[in-house]
């Protein structure tokens, strides 16, 4: 076990930012972190990290709950995004290796490495004045991985770069997976978690909501049928399951069916009651959709 949370509550005076979350991250994993805003991602991370006390509840890292010596094999990016602005990008990237305790002969080679793999060469010896805001980020990026952690922790890592660089980033992510590392990174949107992430973990309000695969998420999440009909289809509800009919559009109709229930007996309820089938079937969730279901996101964040 690489990160293990356990029933971690986080009080700012009255206010309660994180309430008896519990979570673990196992090795290799890459596990989303996702909550819309303000849901208590960040205060989260910042406990595993040490940079502020729990109220209650336990932090272990590697199996320990001595936070300093642990985060030493820790790669942070934190979600505040803020370099020396007057340093080199090569002196940035070494600095952060020989405070995590790597030689400075050995950081510098390793920054160069960096550069080099992610196409940063030409900005080596650029100020991070001087660099876009998107380059400072993968800056700041590069320089939580120079001395090599096992266990990377990344606050809203896409925030802040174009779809080109995001897509780097994810390329990025998934390289170091393979070569051994474990990611916990939080997001506010799906798309990354959808394609990155082995397992996710969702809050909202400070609660978790949901732990899981992308798989067990869809399966949780409430199935409805999607019913054409020019026919009146309120002699359907209670019957087979069906809790609910909304329409959805011309001719259509959703229907909300309780667990267990059986699709095949649903539609034969149609043929008995002599509602015409125009089609019938199961509304495939977004995870767009799960994600508001669980997290509660307002439709702004959505894109
Ligand atoms: N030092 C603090 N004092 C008081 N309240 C705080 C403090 N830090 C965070 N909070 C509150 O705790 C809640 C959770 O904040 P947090 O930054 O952890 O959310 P988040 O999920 O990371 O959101 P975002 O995606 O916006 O960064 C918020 O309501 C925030 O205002």
């Amino acid at each position: 076990m690489v990160l293990s949370i356990n029933r971690v509550t986080k009080e700012f005076g009255d206010f309660r930012a994180v309430s008896d979350l519990s979570f673990s991250v196992d090795k290799g994993e890459i596990v989303g972190f996702l909550g819309q805003n303000g849901a208590g991602k960040t205060t989260t991370l910042r406990m595993v990290m040490d940079i502020l006390p729990v109220t209650s509840g336990s932090v272990e890292l590697f199996g320990s709950t001595d936070l300093r010596k642990g985060r030493l094999r820790v790669g942070f990016l934190p979600e505040e995004r803020g370099l020396y602005r007057k340093m080199k990008a090569i002196d940035i990237i070494a600095y952060f290796g020989r405070l995590k305790g790597v030689p400075g002969g050995k950081a510098k080679a390793k920054a160069h490495e960096l550069l080099e793999r992610f196409g940063m060469t030409q900005y080596a010896n650029n100020k991070i004045e001087t660099l876009s805001k998107g380059n400072a980020q993968k800056i700041q990026l590069l320089s939580v991985l120079t001395h090599e952690p096992e266990f990377l922790i990344l606050d809203e890592p896409f925030s802040g770069l174009d779809p080109v660089n995001q897509k780097l980033l994810e390329d990025l992510i998934g390289d170091l997976r393979d070569e051994g590392a474990t990611v916990l990174f939080s997001t506010h949107t799906m798309e990354h978690a959808e394609r990155l992430c082995d397992r996710f973990v969702m809050i909202k309000g400070g609660e978790k909501v949901f732990e899981g695969t992308i798989d067990e998420a869809r399966e949780a999440y409430e199935q409805r049928i999607i019913l054409a009909t020019p026919d009146d289809p309120s002699p359907l509800q209670g019957r087979a399951g069906v809790t609910a009919i909304t329409p959805i559009g011309r001719d259509r109709y959703a229907l909300t069916v309780s667990e267990g229930s059986d699709m095949q007996a649903v539609l034969a309820a149609c043929l008995e009651l002599g509602i015409t089938v125009k089609s019938f079937g199961l509304e495939e969730a977004s995870l767009h959709e799960i994600f508001f279901r669980f997290a509660g996101a307002g439709e702004e964040d959505a894109a």
